[in-house]
């Protein structure tokens, strides 16, 4: 339903002896996504996550500069075509509620994203109350704004609007943070709930516990790079080829006893000749600091590391 190809994105920024620098965020990231799909991606605070999104969708600011491209259903999205499907064919459930229009009503934001996506006014309000019914939202939340409702309905709200149109490629950014256990849980079944009916999902997110239990695939993003594309189950399986950040970031999960990271250094320290996780890998050697591993193929996944014996 969804590649990416080769997707990379830099910022121009302003340096204090008036000339300019490129700042490297995204580094050639490739990933698909099937129909019934729910693809995770991982990565810490920073990593480039939602800048996918934002790049997909046509959203990335002024100041960025983007290479790489999309296929959606086949055909290379242009900027005009993704601004055509933005809404209609790719809805975002954005990371934050402030997304929400302050100004409108609840009810009225759904019932705009229904329309925007072609249906009719008649069944552009049935698909709004259905969608309210769906997502648990009473019928009297319709008349509120957005600042009269709490952060879980509000999340429920940006689902529904999200999903009141046609959407068949869902990108749920950030769906649970902020969220207490019993919203988050909801938050996720409901996007498992698209996936069985047959839409694309692409969870955004910097809990791997998150892409364990609904993912099918996990891509594991570090610094703006893939360091691991996985099938979800193969981490419950205890696999032993795993990307050390990927291992980190499992061993620091609360079921598996919350082993520390180790410390992140700062980006400017950040030597982009060698592997970038370098100076926080535990099994890091010389070399590492010398040649950037690429993506290899190692039996079912692809890990970019090496020495991740296959
Ligand atoms: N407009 C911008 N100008 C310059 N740098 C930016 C801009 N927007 C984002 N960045 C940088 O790009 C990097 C990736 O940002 P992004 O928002 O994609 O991170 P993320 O993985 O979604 O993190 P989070 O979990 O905090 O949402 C960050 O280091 C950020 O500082
Ligand atoms: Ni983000």
């Amino acid at each position: 339903m969804l590649e990416i190809h080769n997707l990379s994105i830099s910022f121009q920024r302003n340096r204090a002896s008036f000339d300019r620098e490129t700042l490297s965020v995204v580094s050639d990231i490739s990933l698909s996504v099937q129909p019934g799909e729910i693809v995770a991606l991982i990565g810490a605070s920073g990593a480039g996550k939602s800048l996918v999104a934002h790049a997909l969708l046509g959203l990335l600011p002024a100041n960025a500069t983007m290479s790489g491209e999309f296929i959606f259903k086949g055909k290379r999205l242009s900027p005009a075509g993704i601004q055509e499907l933005r809404g209609r064919e790719i809805a975002l459930i954005p990371q934050s509620v402030t997304h929400l229009n302050p100004l409108t009503r609840v009810g009225k934001q759904v019932y705009r994203s229904a329309r925007l996506s072609g249906r009719c006014a008649d069944t552009a309000h049935t698909s709004c109350d259905r969608t309210f019914a769906r997502y648990q939202l009473a019928d009297t939340v319709k008349s509120m704004y957005p600042f009269q409702i709490s952060r879980g309905m509000a999340r429920r709200v940006l689902t529904a609007t999200a999903t009141a149109g046609n959407a068949n490629l869902i990108i749920a950014d950030e769906p649970t943070t902020g969220l207490d256990p019993e919203v988050s849980e909801q938050s996720l079944a409901h996007l498992k709930e698209l996936a069985t009916q047959g839409k694309g999902v692409v969870l955004i997110t910097h809990d791997l516990e998150n892409g364990v239990q609904i993912a099918d695939t996990l891509v594991v993003l570090y610094e703006g790079m893939t360091v691991e594309i996985t099938p979800a189950r193969a981490l419950e399986e205890n696999d032993l080829i795993m990307h050390p950040y990927t291992r980190s970031l499992w061993q620091a999960l609360p079921r598996n006893g919350f082993m520390s990271l180790p410390p992140t250094p700062s980006s400017s320290t950040l030597n982009r000749n060698g592997c970038l996780f370098a100076e926080r890998c535990p099994q890091a050697r010389p070399g590492c600091r010398q040649s950037a591993p690429s993506l290899r193929r190692v039996n079912h996944k692809l890990v970019r590391c090496n020495h991740v014996a296959g």
